[in-house]
């Protein structure tokens, strides 16, 4: 596993709190926060035995999954055997239990050290962080954190180590929110390679950016223009609508009759740029799950929705479907694919590395390393230049990835100048909603750590290029 540095564990400040609008935890006697009760005969109501878990069993699938395996927290969720016959609040309870210990791993690692006299197998160790996480950040009972680790250790073919996760969870209790005083939390909870590459963002930005990922993120909504704001939701400046973390969008008023849809604030800014006007031919080149391509549909162009992935485009038509709106589908590589005649405007949402969707996805910064960003940025290469060949003379293109990095970004944007595209910079009246987001280049760049006292949001960047005559 990836540990900080020690250099990281200087006196920094005190616990941290809760997230604005993040949902509170309601633990109760001998369950993580979220999980259903047995009832009153001793089994679940799914008919699972007595001492059956399934929120702590998906957790540690899920947590053991990115430590060992690199594999993503979704992956895991959706192949687990557990997960597949467990109810909806167990698997909703396990994701958010793995995604505290996953969001604090480099804090919890270096709470337990002193703990431990040698480094524990992956195993164990995916256990202990599970058991700390529940003690130091999510409010679950000690005796209930302790002896929960300690039955799924056993229950999970570590019986042997189960003395020692006893021992440490204890002394992890007794010690309290005190053991995490004096550590750098926002520098211990991202891996060194990330924390090295967003100083080059700007002055106490990685530290903005960290404290962004402590939490989980809201929910935000792009809604259909006239609808409705649902009750209790924010209106924010750029126009999307805030929830509360944890609120389903289901059950929300208006979500069958295609009202809104779920985008983060940030992720609706790119459509924006490429002002798509009625009657344009539009792609649509990395679509799926379609929050931008819902964005372009509804200025009045014509689009065509480019996917690779034959589920995820299958996803992307029923969203529009709740939607109302219509777009041409397409299932096709867009390296490859070749419009019939040449396009007006193109958004390319490109494949990356998603380090800026670390909110809602904190195994992201453990599973990437700095060696996967050459396929990635070759493959945004390749992307560009097969955009550039789809375009008509002064036709315009917007580059966007949700990802923080320099290479995904910055480094992209001027590359794709080899491919006669030209760039346009995004103008300062196109963003006075959020000035804080549009560079010196006119470029977007957005991170975790805007809009603090909001919630904040996830990291963007776009570039907007007009294909040379
Ligand atoms: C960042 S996501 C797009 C999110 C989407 N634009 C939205 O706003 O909802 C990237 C998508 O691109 C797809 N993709 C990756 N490489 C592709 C390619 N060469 N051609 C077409 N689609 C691709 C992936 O399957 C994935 O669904």
């Amino acid at each position: 596993m990836n540990i900080p540095s020690s250099d990281a564990q200087k006196p920094k400040r005190p616990p941290r709190g809760r997230a604005p609008g993040s949902s509170k935890s309601r633990s109760r006697k001998g369950q993580a926060p979220g999980t259903s009760n047995g009832t009153s005969d001793g089994s679940t109501s799914t008919g699972t035995p007595r001492n059956a878990d399934p929120t702590r069993d998906i957790a540690f699938d899920i947590v053991r999954g990115v430590i060992e395996n690199r594999r993503m927290l979704e992956t895991t969720l959706s192949r687990s055997p557990d997960a597949k016959v467990a109810d909806a609040r167990d698997r909703a309870a396990a994701h958010r239990l793995a995604a505290s210990a996953l969001r604090h791993m480099g804090t919890l690692s270096a709470v337990l050290e002193p703990f431990l006299r040698k480094e524990p197998p992956e195993p164990v160790r995916a256990a202990l962080l599970l058991g700390s996480a529940q003690l130091l950040f999510l409010e679950t009972p000690p005796h209930a954190a302790v002896g929960t680790t300690v039955d799924l250790m056993r229950r999970r073919g570590l019986a042997p180590f189960a003395g020692l996760a006893n021992a440490v969870l204890r002394k992890v209790a007794n010690g309290g929110p005190a053991l995490l005083e004096g550590l750098d939390q926002d520098r211990l909870d991202v891996p060194s390679w990330l924390w090295s590459s967003w100083k080059t963002l700007g002055p106490g930005v990685a530290r903005a950016i960290a404290r962004g990922l402590e939490h989980e993120a809201p929910l935000d909504l792009t809604l259909r223009p006239g609808a409705e704001v649902p009750e209790g939701g924010d209106l924010l400046p750029t126009g999307s609508v805030r929830l509360p973390a944890g609120t389903k969008v289901t059950e929300l008023p208006g979500f069958g009759d295609g009202a809104f849809w779920v985008q983060d604030a940030a992720a609706a800014l790119p459509a924006r740029m490429l002002a798509a006007r009625p009657g344009e031919q539009v792609a649509d080149l990395c679509a799926a799950p379609g929050g931008k391509t819902a964005q372009l549909a509804l200025t009045g162009a014509h689009v065509t929705a480019l996917e690779r992935d034959a589920g995820r485009l299958e996803r992307l038509t029923q969203n529009m479907e709740r939607l109302k709106l219509t777009v041409t589908t397409v299932c096709a590589d867009a390296a490859a694919w070749q419009p019939e005649a040449p396009l007006d405007a193109i958004l390319l949402d490109a494949p990356c590395s998603a380090t800026g969707t670390a909110r809602r996805h904190p195994d992201a910064l453990w599973i990437k390393r700095p060696r996967d960003l050459a396929a990635l940025t070759e493959a945004q290469d390749s992307l560009l230049a097969a955009a550039a060949r789809m375009l008509k003379p002064g036709g315009r293109l917007v580059y966007a990835v949700c990802s923080l990095q320099q290479e995904e970004g910055p480094d992209r944007a001027r590359a794709a100048e080899r491919y006669g595209l030209k760039p346009d910079p995004i103008r300062p009246e196109e963003l006075a909603d959020l000035p804080e987001a549009l560079t010196p280049e006119g470029w977007l760049r957005t991170h975790p750590g805007m809009w603090p006292e909001r919630g904040g949001m996830d990291g963007f960047f776009a570039a907007r290029f007009v294909k040379a005559g």
